[in-house]
C-alpha cells in the first residue's frame, strides 16, 4: 500500500510517500515545506533518486500550516505520482485519554483538540493539517502516530510527579516525547547489527526539539521530556527543565500574568535562541563561535552539559551503560556536539575516536573509540518510516 506521512512541525511540514509492506517500507518520494509562518517559504519535493519533482518552485508563499499543506497535496496529486492509499501523521501530544496509534475519527479527532493544553507548539497545527487532508483525501483512512506511546514501559517513578494527587489524576504527569524516534533506533539497531543489541543504552535525540532517554533491552524507562516537549535538556527554542519558582518569577514579573506570552516565549524565544541571539540553527551557532562569538561559545556549552548531565544521571539510573546512540540533526551531522557531550567520561567507560565521530555519512555508525566500554554511535532517526510501517499495521488489522 502507499502511505503519505505528514509530519508536521512548528514551523515546517515534511512528507513522504512510502511503498508499505508486511516488513518494509520503501520511501517512494519526499518533501517539505519549511519557513512557515515567515515571510517567505521553502518547497523541496524530489523522488528516491534525488530528482526534483518540486517543477522550479523552490519559493513558496506558506503564511499558514494550512496554505502549505494545500502546497503539499498539489505536490502529492500530480498525475504519474502513485495514488495514496492512506495517510499517518506524527502527531505529538495525544492527551490524557489517547494511549495507541490509531486510525482518526471525529472522536479522535475532539480528544487532540483536548490535547492541544499539553503541546502548544506542536499540536494545533497538526489538527489544522488533519482536518484539511482528511477533507482532501475522503475515501482513505487516516492514522494518527504519537510521540509519546513508546514511552508507556516508563515505570511509575519516571511518570509521576510529585504534585498534588487532584492534578496527577487530569493526566498531568511525564508522558515522553520522539518515541517514534527512539522506536526506529531501536529496529534499526537490531537489523543492522552493527553491534550485539545494548540491554542498557540511552539515546540522545538532538535536533529541533532535543530529548534523552534511557532505555533498558528496547524499551524506555526513563526520558527527559515531560508532560510537554518543553522540559529537559536545552533545545533551539525551549529552555528545557527549569526552576519552577523562575517561572513563577517570570509570570509574575515579566508578562503581567500573561500565560500566552510566557507559553510563547517558553516555547519559541527560549533557548539556544535566547542564549546565542542567532537564529534556531545549530550550524550557524557553532560557525559564530568557532570565528570567536562569546555568547555562542557559551550556548554550546550549555547545551552540551545538560545533555552530558542527562546521559551521566540516566547511566547512573542504570547501573552503567552499554551503548550511547545520537540522532535527530544535530545528533547526526554535529560531531562536535558529540564530542563535548561525551568529552571526559573516559572513567565512565565511554570514549569517542575522532576520526570515525569526524567522518561525515548519513549511515548508521560506531564513532567509539576501540577501548571505549561504551559503544558511541549515530543512528539516523527514520521516524516517517516508523509512521508509514504503523499505518501497513494498524490498516492490516481494520484500526
Ligand atoms: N552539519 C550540522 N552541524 C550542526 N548542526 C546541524 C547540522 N545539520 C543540521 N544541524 C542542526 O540540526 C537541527 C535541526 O534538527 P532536525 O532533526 O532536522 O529538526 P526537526 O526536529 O525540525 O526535524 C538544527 O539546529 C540544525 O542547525
Ligand atoms: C517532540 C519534539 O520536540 O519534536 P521536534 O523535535 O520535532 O520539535
Ligand atoms: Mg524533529
Amino acid at each position: 500500500m502507499h502511505v503519505l506521512v505528514i509530519n508536521s512541525g512548528s514551523s515546517s511540514i515534511k512528507f513522504s510517500l512510502f511503498e508499505a509492506g508486511e516488513d518494509e517500507a520503501r520511501s517512494l518520494f519526499e518533501g517539505e515545506v519549511t519557513g512557515i509562518g515567515g515571510t517567505k517559504g521553502a518547497f523541496k519535493f524530489r523522488d528516491a533518486g534525488g530528482r526534483d519533482l518540486s517543477g522550479g518552485r523552490s519559493e513558496v508563499e506558506a503564511k499558514t500550516p494550512l496554505q502549505a499543506i494545500g502546497l503539499v497535496v498539489g505536490a502529492v496529486c500530480q498525475k504519474d505520482l502513485p495514488r495514496v492509499d492512506a495517510v499517518g501523521y506524527r502527531v505529538v501530544h495525544p492527551g490524557a485519554k489517547l494511549d495507541r496509534h490509531q486510525r482518526i475519527t471525529d472522536e479522535v479527532l475532539k480528544d487532540l483538540e483536548e490535547a492541544v493544553v499539553f503541546a502548544p507548539l506542536h499540536d494545533p497545527a497538526v489538527i489544522e493539517v488533519i482536518k484539511d487532508t482528511m477533507a482532501k483525501f475522503p475515501s482513505v483512512p487516516h492514522y494518527a502516530c504519537f510521540d509519546t506511546v513508546f514511552h508507556q514501559t516508563m515505570p511509575e517513578e519516571a511518570t509521576t510527579y510529585p504534585i498534588p494527587l487532584e492534578y496527577r489524576e487530569r493526566g498531568v504527569r511525564r508522558y515522553g516525547f520522539h518515541g517514534l524516534s527512539c522506536e526506529s533506533i531501536v529496529q534499526s539497531l537490531r537489523a543492522e547489527e552493527m553491534i550485539s543489541f545494548p540491554k542498557r543504552m540511552v539515546i540522545a535525540h538532538l535536533g529541533s526539539g532535543c530529548s534523552v532517554t534511557a532505555l533498558v533491552d528496547g524499551c524506555s524507562i526513563d526520558t527527559t521530556m515531560g508532560l510537554t516537549p518543553t522540559g529537559g535538556v536545552v533545545m533551539g527554542t525551549r529552555p528545557g527543565d527549569l526552576d519552577p519558582g523562575l517561572v513563577l518569577y517570570l509570570l509574575r514579573e515579566t508578562t503581567g500574568n500573561q500565560v500566552g506570552a510566557l507559553e510563547k516565549m517558553l516555547n519559541h524565544d527560549a533557548g539556544m535562541v535566547a542564549l546565542s541571539g542567532l537564529p534556531n540553527d545549530m550550524k550557524a551557532v557553532r560557525e559564530a563561535a568557532a570565528k570567536g562569538d562569546a555568547r555562542a561559545r557559551l550556548a554550546t556549552e550549555i547545551f552540551t552539559r545538560s545533555v552530558k548531565k542527562a546521559l551521566g544521571s540516566f547511566t547512573a539510573l542504570m547501573g552503567g551503560i552499554d551503548a550511547v546512540v545520537f540522532a535527530g540533526g544535530i545528533g547526526e551531522h554535529d560531531a562536535r556536539s558529540r564530542e563535548e557531550i561525551v568529552a571526559g567520561m573516559r572513567g565512565l567507560g565511554i570514549s569517542i575516536n575522532s576520526e570515525l565521530n569526524e567522518a561525515g555519512s548519513d549511515a548508521a555508525r560506531v564513532v567509539s573509540a576501540s577501548d571505549s566500554i561504551t559503544a558511541v554511535l549515530v543512528v539516523p532517526t527514520k521516524e516517517d518510516w516508523m509512521i508509514a510501517m504503523h499505518v501497513h499495521e494498524l490498516a492490516g488489522s481494520n484500526n
